[in-house]
């Protein structure tokens, strides 16, 4: 049986334009006109040297930073001058390179935190504990549950969340952002710092939340070998300029990449 029509183009509908973005830093140009898309299932790298413009895509399109120039279509709506909280409300989620949590709360307590844009109850109705606000508290709930068994966070659901270790509290991140149920998810460098172990559990666990939560996301990360592997597309970035998207392997054969890399104090890098 053939799909409805309406679902078959929403399907094909990208859930991100990005086009012809610029963003300058007094005289410097971070973002130098940008654009690409993201399609509705799809896990997108963008890749490229220290200061090649990938944080600061990042903080454009959550609304950190206001571009001079383009356009931010997300989910049909236009981002620019959006301030962070109503992009966020849209759907955008994001981790980021230093975990941004709230140590002292168990891990129950800092995913709950990821719901709150989900809560629509009142406070009179909060302040008597009945009806619609008991009925959202168990919803929202069953939501965090349900991430702790996804992200199998099981054991360590009733600790304070400075207490884990870092692979650990990196997952708490992403499922406190997993909490938001995004229709998009940014992800700032997801293995930074994580040793062998730590990454193969991340790495496993983005490509689930592709294939199985069809959650599509941005993927910024220095480690070549996790991006070739897990991303549909990647981006290359040098100096705010994309010099080539593709998939990984035509990425990882362009001679521009290979020379922007040559230039890094790290040139073995973009092999994997
Ligand atoms: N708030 C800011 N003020 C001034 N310049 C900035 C600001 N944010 C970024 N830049 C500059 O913009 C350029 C791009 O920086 P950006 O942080 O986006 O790069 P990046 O690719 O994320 O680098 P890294 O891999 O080191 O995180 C750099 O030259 C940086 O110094």
């Amino acid at each position: 049986m053939s799909e409805p029509a309406s679902e078959s183009v929403s399907l094909r509908e990208p859930i991100l334009v990005f086009d012809d973005v610029h963003l300058s830093f007094a005289g410097v140009k971070a973002v130098n006109g940008v654009s690409f898309e993201v399609g509705a299932r799809e896990l997108f790298a963008i890749i490229g040297p220290n200061g090649a413009g990938k944080t600061s895509i990042f903080n454009v399109l959550s609304g950190v930073y206001r571009p001079q120039r383009g356009r931010v279509v997300f989910d049909g709506v236009d981002l620019v001058g959006k301030p962070p909280h109503r992009i966020a409300a849209l759907g955008m989620a994001r981790t980021f390179q230093n975990i941004e949590l709230f140590s002292n709360l168990t891990v129950l307590d800092n995913l709950m935190l990821g719901r709150h844009h989900h809560i629509r109850y009142g406070a009179p109705s909060a302040f008597a504990w009945f009806g619609r606000a008991r009925r959202e508290e168990i919803a929202n709930r069953a939501v965090v549950e349900n991430i702790v068994d996804f992200l199998e966070l099981e054991q360590w659901r009733a600790f304070p969340v400075g207490l884990l270790p870092y692979g650990v509290q990196k997952r708490v991140e992403l499922g406190r952002a997993l909490a938001m149920e995004p229709k998009l998810l940014l992800l700032d460098e997801p293995v930074a710092g994580m040793n062998l172990e730590e990454t193969e559990d991340m790495a496993r666990f983005v490509l689930d939340i592709r294939d199985e939560l069809d959650i599509p996301m941005i993927l910024v990360e220095h480690d070549m070998g996790l991006v070739m592997d897990l991303a549909d597309r990647v981006m290359a970035m040098d100096f705010g300029t994309p010099i080539v998207t593709g998939t990984p392997s035509q990425v990882q054969a362009d001679d521009g990449v290979i020379r922007a890399y040559l230039g890094q104090e790290h040139p073995t890098e973009v092999t994997t």
